[in-house]
């Protein structure tokens, strides 16, 4: 079975534009999961451009009160500053339920890589060991065709596939070797005893397609495309129509 999780980055970047508190990052959050929505995402940047240190206890709080799951991304590399207190720290006071590993430069428009295992085996080590003595499970953020296995030699349970060249490639026509590809790393990747999840630039046009041809996602995580789409048809609506295409890909 294939689990949504809304990713509200977007939800805070509108908010943050003003310097207000609307929108209201936890109502939208609570109208995800009355939609459906089985769990919470937020990749708080060091710069704070979006979800910052108090959204992301303020989800964990909802998220524990509410029993779904809380995922928080970022890089533990990346150094501590001024309202970004560090990846592990914020882990370390807030406990989500799953910490999940992004390789990003602080400098970033978005994700665009996963880990480079042969270089960043090593000092990942003691950082998944870390976190999953806090009792986060830990998934690393993996290209396609990069080596995925690796993934479960430090110590994580998931990977989490990066979906974008993928959905660029759905995008242009033309999906089927990109598709290929995350097909035969997450084969590789449960073949190596992890969970796979997925993300980035899914949408409701190319998440189907995915899903169909990648077995055993366990999870997706899905904000801008959904936020997005949500200006048109409503935040509610928009969750129900993700969630019948996870639930049809898991019938
Ligand atoms: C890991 C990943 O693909 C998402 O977290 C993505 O990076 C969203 O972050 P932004 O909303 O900052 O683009
Ligand atoms: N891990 C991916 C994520 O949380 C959302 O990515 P996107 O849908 O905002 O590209």
């Amino acid at each position: 079975m294939t689990r949504l999780s809304v990713n509200l980055n977007k939800i805070a970047l509108l908010r943050n534009a003003r310097g207000g508190g609307e929108p209201d990052l936890s109502r939208a959050a609570q109208a995800c999961l009355d939609a459906g929505a089985h769990g919470l995402t937020v990749h708080p940047r060091p710069d704070a451009r979006h979800a910052r240190a108090e959204d992301v206890q303020a989800l964990a709080g909802l998220c524990r009160a509410r029993d779904v799951e809380f995922n928080l991304e970022g890089n533990p590399f990346a150094a501590p500053r001024s309202g970004y207190p560090g990846f592990l720290a914020l882990c370390e006071q807030h406990r989500p339920h799953q910490a999940t590993l992004v390789p990003d430069g602080d400098g970033q428009l978005t994700s665009d890589h996963g880990f480079d295992f042969a270089r960043d085996a090593d000092r990942l080590v003691p950082v998944v060991a870390a976190l999953r003595a806090m009792g986060c499970r830990v998934s690393l953020f993996a290209d396609a065709g990069s080596d995925v296995a690796t993934a479960a030699r430090v110590g994580a349970d998931r990977i989490e596939l990066y979906t974008g060249p993928y959905a660029d490639a759905h995008a242009s026509g033309n999906a089927a070797a990109a598709l290929a590809a995350c097909r035969a790393s997450a084969l590789q990747a449960q073949a190596a005893g992890l969970g796979v999840n997925a993300g980035h630039d899914l949408s409701q046009g190319n998440l189907g397609d995915f899903l169909a041809g990648v077995p055993g996602v366990l999870e997706v995580s899905i904000g801008h495309a959904l936020i997005g789409e949500a200006l048109y048809d409503g935040l509610a609506p928009t969750v129900r129509r993700y969630r019948a295409i996870v639930d049809a890909a898991s019938a």
